[in-house]
């Protein structure tokens, strides 16, 4: 019999414990890595996570640790599951403590600020690994949904088809069902993107502006996504899919994401520093909107949503002064 494949998941918080779920049930050996000790033996005694997924029960084979030393060693997958801002200085740590031919996995939807490099290419950086040993896990994925076992389809992506197809076996489950692609690059940035999106589309519904303007918001944010990954040399193709169209219709429909409830308080009236208060995790697009814009900036192309977004969130704009401006740019032809 073959020994099953060993996968550490170092972040317990939402998306690092349903990940994890989903790769103990299709019969990994999974170690979380928490950052609070006592997060970790709550999850050992009384298989769950109180503080991220109350009420969900969590599989025999999946165990938590607040030694990294512990969860790393002798993991097949390495999985990543922490704020994208705080991954540079936590990888270095883990760097050395990393199994030697161990894969590693991105879950993160994010841009480093100031270098804007993607997830993928900060985990290079860091643990200075080939881009055939790292990819990444993104599309419709709301973490509750997925730790609640209902169905949801994914994309798991690497340059390498090989190492694709294991983590794809690797997290195969009657729940969660994931495909392979090998454009690491658009994959990981109609996640990123999506969530400046979802906090657009939030403001949008906490305004009031109703479901023509949500459709209008996803169409033209799939858009300039679009624009942005084809002058970062991604297949406008990946857009379509589930790490583009799928993730964006899930986030902006949903009540369960962070960014468009984020935006929601925002649209609805309540100030950065009150939104930032009464949201206990992690929205991503809150500090992606200017790495991405900045991405965009040095790419050359017009993301006009993202810009309002970064207005909003980060220059104190008022959203309808923002709308209106938005409203009255230029008409152009729509595929441009
Ligand atoms: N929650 C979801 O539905 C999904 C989330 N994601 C992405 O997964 C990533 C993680 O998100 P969530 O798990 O949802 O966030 P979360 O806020 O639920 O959990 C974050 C985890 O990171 C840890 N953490 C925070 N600051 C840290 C630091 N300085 N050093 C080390 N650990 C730290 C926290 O203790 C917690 O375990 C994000 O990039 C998010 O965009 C992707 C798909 C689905
Ligand atoms: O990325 C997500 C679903 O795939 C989760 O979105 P939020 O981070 O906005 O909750």
């Amino acid at each position: 019999m073959s020994k099953p494949v060993k996968a550490a998941v170092f972040g317990t918080g939402s998306w690092g414990t349903a990940f994890g779920t989903v790769l103990a049930d299709a019969g990994c050996e999974v170690t979380l890595w928490s950052r609070r000790p006592e997060l970790a033996d709550a999850v050992n005694s009384t298989r769950t996570n109180p503080d991220y997924l109350p009420g969900v029960e969590l599989p025999e084979n999946l165990r938590a640790t607040a030694d990294a030393a512990e969860a790393a060693r002798g993991a097949d997958f390495t999985v990543l599951a922490i704020p994208s801002q705080t991954l540079r200085a936590n990888l270095a740590e883990w760097t050395p403590l990393l199994a030697p031919r161990t894969v590693l996995v991105s879950l993160m939807k994010g841009v480093e600020l100031g270098t804007t490099m993607r997830m993928s290419e900060v985990i290079e950086d860091v643990a200075k690994v080939g881009r055939d040993r790292v990819a990444v896990v993104t599309g419709p994925n709301l973490a509750r949904e997925i730790a609640s076992r209902m169905p949801a389809a994914s994309v798991v992506a690497c340059t390498d088809e090989d190492v694709a197809q294991k983590l794809q076996t690797a997290c195969h489950t009657p729940y969660f069902r994931p495909y392979t692609n090998t454009d690491v690059v658009g994959c990981e940035l109609g996640g990123a993107v999506k969530n400046v999106i979802g906090l657009a589309v939030g403001i949008a519904d906490g305004m009031g502006l109703g479901d023509n303007a949500k459709g209008s918001l996803i169409t033209r944010g799939l858009a300039e996504t679009t624009r942005l990954g084809l002058a970062m040399g991604a297949d406008p193709l990946t857009f379509s899919g589930l790490a583009g169209l799928g993730d964006l219709v899930a986030t902006c429909s949903s009540p369960l994401s962070r960014n468009h409830t984020f935006g929601t308080n925002l649209g609805k009236g309540m100030t950065l520093q009150e939104t930032i208060a009464v949201t206990k995790q992690t929205a991503e697009g809150v500090k992606s909107c200017e790495s991405v814009a900045d991405l965009a900036r040095r790419h050359g192309v017009d993301m006009p949503i993202t810009e309002t977004v970064v207005d909003i969130v980060h220059e104190g704009k008022p959203p309808v002064v923002a709308l209106k401006e938005l409203m009255s740019r230029s008409a152009k032809p729509e595929r441009r």
